[in-house]
């Protein structure tokens, strides 16, 4: 097969390619570009293979970054676009962190490219547009068909990190799961023990928020997957709701909620269960917001100081995940009514405690529950945010 017209993205890196062939190398776009480009999809960055030894492929470029020499991986920056070239290699190269020196370079494609996960990403392609294609990639892409590349048992064995990839797949390709390739997963699970929870968790997030995640997460739960991941096993009942949703989740946000609902923790484990996946403090602290306003909102029609409180980011997300979840509320009222709030942050307030001392109260920790005071009945509307309304207001107190 021969791609007749590249788009820019790959003619802009072609020089490169040209650069390490006149310096007598084998050079070819590799992996997720070359399958994106056949399958229609944006193509958002460009790996390139190369039979240079990265020593040598620093030599023939002006900059050059060493992304990870041990696994044979050099960054070009070439007119303003960067390019990982990685030195023809076999298993190793796939970040098993146990044996982070166990690289081994070979001499040509066709080595290289046995050693790759699946069918789909084992295509190469020159710089005049044609395609190498070893192990019937464009047949698996064609028929929509996530397949190891030879023996999947070999594959996984090489990086068992490859079982989470195939469903991460799956979902943002729509594509089914090979009998065998999932028959290897369902025995092989437990060697995901061995992969960081990083490295899962990435995984799992694309997995969760592609486009077919309820296809994708039925067969993570199915192989087992799901029992070799923090705060999963044993749970496969609470999580077969996941694949049974009417909607899934869109943004990771929603997604952490979902699953933590689902799972029915409780409030002081949300924390815990975000450090196990390595979650950032901001996703922790977003998703505790969320499952905690979702409660609210699961209870009761929540007051107009709930919605002040909770603020407009987290209603958004707390509504999607509601959604997701099948549960009735109106969304468009909420948010109508979020917006009609006299004031939506305490900036707005117009008054501070400067302002309570000078009308002569006493500083001290009275003062913060009088500013709170007077905060929940501007929200609420019964009080003006206006100086003179609020002073009126708060004589009671003097
Ligand atoms: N565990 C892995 C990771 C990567 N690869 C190979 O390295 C390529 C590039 O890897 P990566 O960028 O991680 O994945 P992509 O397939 O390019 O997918 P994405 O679009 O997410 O980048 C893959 O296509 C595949 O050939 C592999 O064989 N095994
Ligand atoms: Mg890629």
């Amino acid at each position: 097969m021969k791609i007749d017209k590249l788009p820019k993205i790959f003619l802009d890196a072609a020089p490169v390619l040209d650069k390490l062939e006149e310096a007598g190398f084998e050079a070819y776009f590799v992996g997720g570009s070359v399958r994106d480009l056949i399958l229609g999809h944006h193509i958002h960055d460009i790996d390139i293979a190369t039979s240079a030894y990265p020593e040598e492929v620093k030599n023939l470029f002006v900059k050059t970054i060493d992304t990870g020499i041990k696994h044979g991986t050099v960054t070009v920056l070439y007119n303003g676009n960067s390019y990982e070239i990685t030195t023809f290699r076999t298993e190793s190269g796939y970040q098993d962190f146990r044996r982070p020196d166990h690289v081994t370079f070979v001499q040509n494609l066709s080595e290289d490219i046995k050693r790759r996960d699946f069918t789909i990403n084992a295509l190469a392609m020159n710089t005049r547009g044609e395609i190498i294609d070893f192990y019937d990639g464009l047949g698996d892409i064609d028929k929509q068909l996530i397949r190891a590349v030879g023996d999947p048992v070999q594959r996984f064995h090489e990086d068992a990190l490859r079982m989470m990839r195939a469903v991460r797949f799956m979902s943002q390709l729509k594509f089914k799961l090979e009998d065998k390739t999932e028959q290897a997963i369902l025995d092989n699970h437990l060697l995901l023990k061995n992969i960081s929870i990083e490295r899962i968790r990435d995984e799992f997030v694309k997995m969760g928020i592609g486009s077919n995640a309820r296809t994708a997460f039925e067969v993570f739960l199915t192989t087992k997957l799901s029992e070799e991941v923090p705060h999963f096993a044993g749970k496969s009942k609470l999580l077969e709701v996941f694949p049974k949703l009417q909607f899934s989740p869109t943004e990771e946000t929603s997604l952490w909620s979902i699953i933590i609902i689902l799972l029915k923790l409780p409030n002081d484990k949300i924390h815990e269960f975000m450090r196990a996946w390595k979650n950032s403090n901001a996703m922790t602290d977003e998703v505790e917001r969320v499952v905690s306003f979702f409660d609210i909102l699961s209870e009761k029609t929540p007051s107009d100081y709930d919605l002040f409180k909770v603020g407009k980011t987290t209603l958004l997300n707390t509504i999607d995940v509601a959604h997701i979840l099948g549960q009735p509320i109106d969304s468009k009222v909420l948010v109508d009514r979020y917006l009609a709030l006299p004031i939506k942050s305490t900036d707005e307030l117009v008054i501070d405690g400067r302002f309570l001392i000078q009308a002569g109260f006493k500083p001290g920790p009275q003062l913060g529950v009088i500013l709170e005071e007077i905060k929940e009945k501007v929200v609420d509307g019964v009080l003006e945010n206006n100086q003179d309304e609020i002073s009126l207001y708060i004589n009671k107190y003097l």
